[in-house]
């Protein structure tokens, strides 16, 4: 059966015919198809004074202009194309690549910005990407007077721009996704005028002529230009959306040079030359032929506001590498991370700061499932950091997840890896083994050479030649200026104090360095002071925490009598035995586990190769005594030698009665020994 639409066509053609014919047998013809065709006609006649088959003569005549009017016009379109594709040569690009932002940068710093085009997009929010790079170049923010809004951004649109570059006749095309296309098709409207693109369209770059080669030299300049424009910057880049996964916003930041960075001189220099080497042909070379996987990872631990998250920004500056950032507290999963690093490129350097949040998860976890299989106290040693640190445990990221992606099978070569923990002798010494983090770095407290060059920093003048100082104060002379710093770094004591303290303090002052060195010494007191105050504020918090660990375990131990005093079967008898054995070898792990972690962040040569360099001592690094833990460790351990203690005693207990019937163990010497456990432990 042929479709109504077509049965409807043929009935309009022949009563155009009929007309055209003036003759009545076609008209019998339709009375044919069409039953009741000549009522029809009589009724329009005689009421409506019209012919039927002139009015459908019309119709068809108008349908057949219609349909001969499209297929003009997709004959126009397809020589419009063949001619395209005869006469020009064409590269497309995709919508996320990078080389799509490199040249709409280009094209907005040399097409529109002279004014060539008169359809543009604009956009007035965030910054996703680096296109418009340039504008920000050529223009200094003044925060002050009225840049309270983002700048707006012009950029090119759907459609197509033309230009011509190296005597080359080009055109970019900005190509439509598919909810504005379909908009555009269905009403007709140019694309340009139809919506407007988001920065993931896809580009085709064409040229006149037959060879590409016209458009790879186009996109080579693309490169270098944007290349040019980054290197007063340091391109961070962030992942904020979460539903697509990608590295989807671009931070520029100005060069931070690395001399301003202040900790030990020669472990900058032996760090500089670690990665320097590392990024040597050569060295890639070493690794490919050894099978030795291409990668590098290093470690930066210690106190917050010691300038870990400044050396990384500095260091990708050195090198001219892209920063990826990773906070991991916010990274939501496992795929999340596996699918941002698989979209690293291969030269780059990933920060992934406060690793440290990653472990937690896992403890928690473990420490959970033990609490559920029985009244283990392993969570004990949670609380003794969850108080302390906000961040810590909001990481859903799983260390093997991690694992896996620093080192995996699938995980980039190339790329160097920088960690950041406030907490690095936390840290699971899986994730501290050689080939994870080759070298680790502490930066502590600042010494008091470290303060006088960030004085001189602060209050000498401009690197930029101008020889401006670098505040609002008036230029002092270089051999005062040097006095002054002398006798500012001398004010404050070696290794006490964070750099971000000292440099809060300099900013404060930043108007007068003679002011900034008179006032130091009485600005270190209260220092001091808060410092005294806080930690009396954390001795007594400890202390309040230890009493109440040991009331638990003493709590425990009562317990743990009374149930091997008053089992009611052997089997029950025999279930406590298992449970005391399991909570020792647990504990016994567990301070295996805390020991080896240790060793391995002390930078320990006999067991880890992994190498601990200290930036801010001279002497070899220790990271900040985990004294509760510590203190935790060794209540746990009294606990347990208590309360194996009774095991044993009761053990042997049941043996005797082994054989024989079930017999409860001597009331007397089981329960005074437990008490006696539980007045040492309250002791
Ligand atoms: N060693 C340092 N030399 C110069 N400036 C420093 C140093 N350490 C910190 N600062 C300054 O202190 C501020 C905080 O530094 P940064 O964010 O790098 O510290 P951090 O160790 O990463 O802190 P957190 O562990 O809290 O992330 C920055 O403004 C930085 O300029």
């Amino acid at each position: 059966m042929a479709p109504p639409s077509n049965t409807m066509n043929s009935l309009l053609a022949l009563a155009g015919t009929t007309v055209l014919n003036g003759g009545s047998s076609t008209i019998s013809d339709l009375e044919e198809r069409i039953p009741g065709f000549s009522i029809l006609q009589d009724f329009f006649k005689k009421w409506l004074r019209l012919d039927l088959t002139t009015l459908l003569t019309a119709a068809a005549l108008m349908g057949a202009a219609s349909s001969g009017a499209q297929s003009l016009q997709d004959t126009g379109t397809k020589i419009y194309w063949w001619i395209v594709r005869f006469l020009t040569a064409s590269i497309s690009i995709a919508g996320h690549d990078r080389l799509n932002r490199e040249v709409l940068n280009w094209l907005g710093a040399h097409v529109l910005s002279k004014g060539r085009a008169r359809i543009l997009t604009a956009n007035s929010e965030t910054i996703q990407n680096d296109a418009w790079s340039y504008r920000r170049v050529s223009q200094e923010r003044n925060d002050f007077h009225h840049e309270k809004r983002m700048p707006v951004q012009y950029l090119p649109t759907f459609g197509t721009t033309w230009f011509i570059h190296q005597r080359n006749l080009f055109m970019v095309r900005r190509i439509l996704t598919s909810s504005t296309a379909y908009h555009s098709s269905w009403t007709r409207t140019p694309d340009e005028y139809a919506g407007a693109p988001e920065g993931d369209e896809p580009l085709v770059v064409m040229c006149l002529g037959r060879s590409v080669e016209p458009i790879k030299r186009f996109l080579d300049t693309c490169r270098e230009f944007a290349d040019k424009q980054r290197e007063a910057y340091i391109t961070v880049r962030i992942s904020k959306r979460s539903y697509d996964e990608t590295w989807d916003t671009t931070i520029l930041r100005p060069l931070r040079p690395l001399e301003t960075v202040h900790f030990d001189e020669k472990t900058k220099a032996a760090l500089v030359a670690d990665i320097e080497n590392y990024l040597d042909i050569n060295t890639r070379k070493f690794y490919n032929r050894r099978g030795i996987p291409y990668r590098r990872g290093f470690l930066l631990y210690g106190p917050p506001g010691t300038g870990k998250t400044s050396l990384s920004l500095a260091l990708a500056g050195r090198f001219g590498l892209e920063l990826y950032l990773l906070h991991m507290p916010s990274v939501r999963d496992d795929s999340v991370l596996e699918k941002l690093f698989t979209a690293l490129p291969p030269r780059c350097l990933v920060l992934l700061e406060d690793i440290d949040a990653v472990g937690v998860k896992r403890r928690a976890r473990r420490s959970r499932s033990s609490d559920s299989s029985s009244s283990s106290s392993d969570s004990d040693n949670d609380d003794s950091h969850s108080s302390s640190d906000p961040d810590r445990g909001r990481s859903n990221c799983t260390l093997s997840g991690l694992l896996n992606v620093i080192d995996g099978v699938a995980s980039q070569e190339g790329r160097i890896v920088l960690m950041t923990s406030n907490y690095a002798e936390k840290l699971d010494k899986a994730l501290v083994r050689p080939g994870r983090v080759d070298k680790m770095l502490y930066l502590g407290h600042i010494s008091q050479r470290s303060c006088e060059l960030m004085f001189l920093r602060m209050f000498g003048p401009d690197t930029d030649g101008l020889g401006m100082p670098a505040s609002r104060s008036v230029l002092l002379p270089k051999a005062e200026l040097e006095r002054l710093a002398l006798e500012f770094s001398r004010a404050i004591p070696n290794e006490v104090l964070t750099p971000a303290q000292v440099q809060g303090y300099l900013l404060n002052h930043r108007d007068s360095p003679v002011e900034a060195a008179e006032k130091i010494g009485e600005w270190v007191k209260e220092e001091l002071a808060i410092l005294e105050a806080a930690k009396e504020k954390e001795r007594k918090a400890a202390e309040a925490k230890k009493k109440k660990r040991r009331e638990k375990r003493a709590r425990k131990a009562r317990e743990m009598a009374e149930a091997l005093n008053d089992y009611d079967s052997e089997e029950e008898l025999e279930r406590l035995r298992e449970e005391v054995e399991r909570k020792k070898a647990e504990r016994r792990k567990r301070k295996e586990e805390k020991e080896e972690g240790k060793e391995a962040v002390n930078g320990d040569g006999e067991s880890e190769s992994t190498e601990a360099v200290n930036g801010s001592k001279e002497t070899e690094s220790k990271p900040t005594p985990d004294s509760e833990a510590a203190e935790t460790t060794g209540a746990e351990k009294q606990t347990d030698e208590k309360v194996n203690g009774e095991t044993a005693k009761t053990t042997n207990g049941l043996k005797h009665s082994e054989g024989s019937s079930p017999e409860k163990a001597p009331e007397g010497e089981v329960s005074s020994a437990a008490e006696a456990s539980v007045e040492k432990t309250e002791e």
